[in-house]
């Protein structure tokens, strides 16, 4: 480390504690709602603020963001293998069919995935420890998926046919949709929570309810019925209100309710009837529905 840095560093370090006022320091503009960095301080690989306190302050608190969130980035690894092996287990034993089993880890993969976000620390590197999770996940479908590495578990918990190609599609788009929403929305935007909201509940509940109550087809679409996407308009609608208030709850978003139920139907409304259009042939729902979901709360909520 050059002298001028330990002289820049050693002098002090100056914390900001943000809450949820808009804040300028130097080069950074915290939006008004998000205190998701209550701290920010300068360090050699963190240009921009200046040093106040003494050094050995701002080595702690690096580290003990470091150690956060390869402890959390641990659990979640954890959770999802878990979450996997449970579903399979269960299949196994015949005690839900595989299809089912495969929409439930659908649904709950997705959104334990967004509500595990918290345990991150807040330091600007914790969105990319989340989404090694997904990373992971991503490495392990494509692996199985070329059958370089044989899991019948897996396989049978998150396929319809059992065939090993298959977690090279709607599986792989999934968690490529988790990595992306955790990079680019983290817990600094209610679009990437309404719309993993969106591809794992609405979408989920959609082919849940849809085999067992849509014998009334959508005329455009004799694939799906007006019982799958009303069923996906209320679980997306009343999951991702449900994502956005634990988020509110926890301090990340100061949302005005009115107009952000209204912003979230419009959402999923948008994410409906995408969702039952005859272009699965073209492309996976789950890009289809999250990617629709994003433009429209981008132009809804705004950021
Ligand atoms: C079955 C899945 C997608 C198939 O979608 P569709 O074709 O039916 O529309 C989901 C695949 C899930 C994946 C194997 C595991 C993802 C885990 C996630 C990244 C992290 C979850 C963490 C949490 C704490 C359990
Ligand atoms: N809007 C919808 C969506 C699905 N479904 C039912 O759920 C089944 C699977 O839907 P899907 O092809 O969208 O499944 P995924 O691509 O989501 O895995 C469909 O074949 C329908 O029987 C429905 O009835 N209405």
């Amino acid at each position: 480390m050059t002298t001028a840095t330990t002289t820049l560093l050693s002098s002090s370090c100056s914390f900001a504690l943000l809450r949820s006022r808009p804040t300028i320091i130097r080069r950074y503009v915290i939006p008004t709602t998000t205190h998701d960095h209550p701290l920010r301080f300068s360090s050699p690989n963190r240009p921009g603020l200046v040093c106040r306190e003494p050094y050995y302050k701002c080595r702690a608190a690096i580290t003990g963001d470091l150690l956060r969130d390869v402890g959390a980035t641990a659990a979640v690894l954890v959770g999802a293998y878990g979450l996997v092996r449970s579903f399979d287990s269960l299949t196994k034993r015949n005690i839900i069919q595989q299809s089912l089993s495969r929409k439930l880890v659908h649904i709950m993969s997705g959104l334990l995935f967004v509500v595990s976000w918290p345990i991150f620390s807040t330091s600007m590197e914790a969105r990319y420890f989340a989404s090694f999770v997904p990373l992971v996940n991503c490495v392990r479908l494509i692996v199985h998926g070329l059958s370089l590495v044989k899991d019948e578990g897996l396989i049978k918990s998150v396929t319809r046919e059992g065939k090993p190609e298959e977690l090279l599609k709607g599986p792989l788009y999934y968690v490529l949709m988790l990595m992306l929403c955790a990079v680019v929305f983290w817990r600094e935007s209610p679009i990437g929570v309404v719309s993993l909201g969106m591809m794992c509940a609405g979408d989920g509940f959609a082919d849940i309810i849809g085999r067992r109550f849509g014998s009334m087809k959508i005329f455009y679409n004799p694939k799906k019925s007006w019982a799958g996407s009303i069923s996906m308009f209320i679980s997306g609608f009343l999951i991702s209100s449900g994502m956005l208030y634990y988020y509110s709850v926890l301090g990340y978003f100061e949302l005005d309710w009115v107009s952000t139920m209204g912003r979230v139907a419009l959402v999923c409304l948008v994410a409906t009837v995408v969702e039952s259009l005859p272009t699965t042939h073209l492309i996976d729902d789950n890009i289809s529905v999250p990617l629709s979901s994003m433009l429209a709360a981008y132009l809804s909520f705004g950021y």
